[in-house]
């Protein structure tokens, strides 16, 4: 679904990404995960092009992105989505709005464009918020409405540039099940970027580990959700206390 192919990006003369080969399939969760500053979301940017590699070719979904005319980059880019660690909402238009934008700029047909949002926003839980603006939102809710807004054009792939590092991790287990639903019931292929260990073990089936803009190596995981599992308070003082040396106060 998404290969890259000894991808190059440069800032004058530092290597960001240094001739990156990878494959990932059809229907996989795919991790991207390494120490800050290792090139995990230029990788990420690069294969919708919001970067273009000085050398290489990205192929998505059979395209060869870096060889379209601008034009025909933005149709390809309508099966991409996006979200982003600090959501990216328009704050100044309704929950309704912000995922509405996407249909217009896509020229979806205006008839259908109101159930198509109400559609989107039901699939993430949010279908009483649409008249809420973002301020009036939690973290978790802006990146809901972010994935409904994503989702709009019926992506088939969706790139995840660190979706959960602004979030709690009861709430980051929540946006996890969304995502993994978004991958089941539509087959979507998902690319995280996270420096979240337990993001990765929760939900990739694979994850590469870049170093200094390179790949260091590709693992395969049996996905195990470790996180979301409880916030009650009683759950965050056994956390707190489980490795012990800690007293209450
Ligand atoms: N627009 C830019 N101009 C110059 N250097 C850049 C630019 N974007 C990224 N870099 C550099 O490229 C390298 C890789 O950055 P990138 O943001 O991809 O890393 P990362 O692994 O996602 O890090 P983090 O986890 O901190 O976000 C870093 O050294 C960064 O400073």
């Amino acid at each position: 679904m998404i290969k890259l192919h000894n991808v190059t990006k440069k800032y004058a003369h530092f290597r960001a990404i240094n001739s990156v080969t990878l494959e990932i399939e059809e229907g996989e969760i795919y991790g991207i995960i390494g120490a800050s500053g290792a090139g995990k979301s230029t990788l990420l940017r690069i294969m919708n092009l919001l970067e273009n590699p000085d050398e290489g070719e990205v192929v998505v979904n059979g395209q060869v992105l870096t060889n379209l005319t601008s034009k025909h980059l933005r149709e390809a880019r309508k099966s991409i989505g996006m979200i982003f660690q600090h959501f990216n909402l328009v704050a100044n238009k309704t929950v309704f709005e912000n995922v509405a934008v996407s249909l217009e700029l896509a020229r979806f047909p205006k008839e259908d464009l109101r159930n198509r949002v109400v559609e989107c926003l039901q699939f993430v839980g949010l279908e009483n918020f649409i008249s809420k603006y973002p301020a009036q939102l939690s973290g978790g809710q802006k990146q809901r409405v972010a994935i409904a807004r994503a989702l709009a054009n019926n992506p088939q792939v969706l790139l995840c540039d660190e979706p959960t590092s602004s979030l709690d991790p009861h709430t980051t287990g929540e946006i996890l099940d969304v995502l993994e639903k978004v991958n089941q019931r539509f087959g979507v292929t998902i690319v995280i970027v996270s420096h979240e260990m337990d993001v990765i073990k929760s939900i990739c089936n694979r994850a590469t580990v870049m170093a200094d803009g390179a790949i260091y190596d590709t693992i395969s995981i049996e996905p195990k959700r470790m996180l979301g599992t409880d916030d009650s308070p009683k759950y965050f003082v056994e956390q707190l206390t489980k490795d012990g040396g800690v007293d209450h106060a």
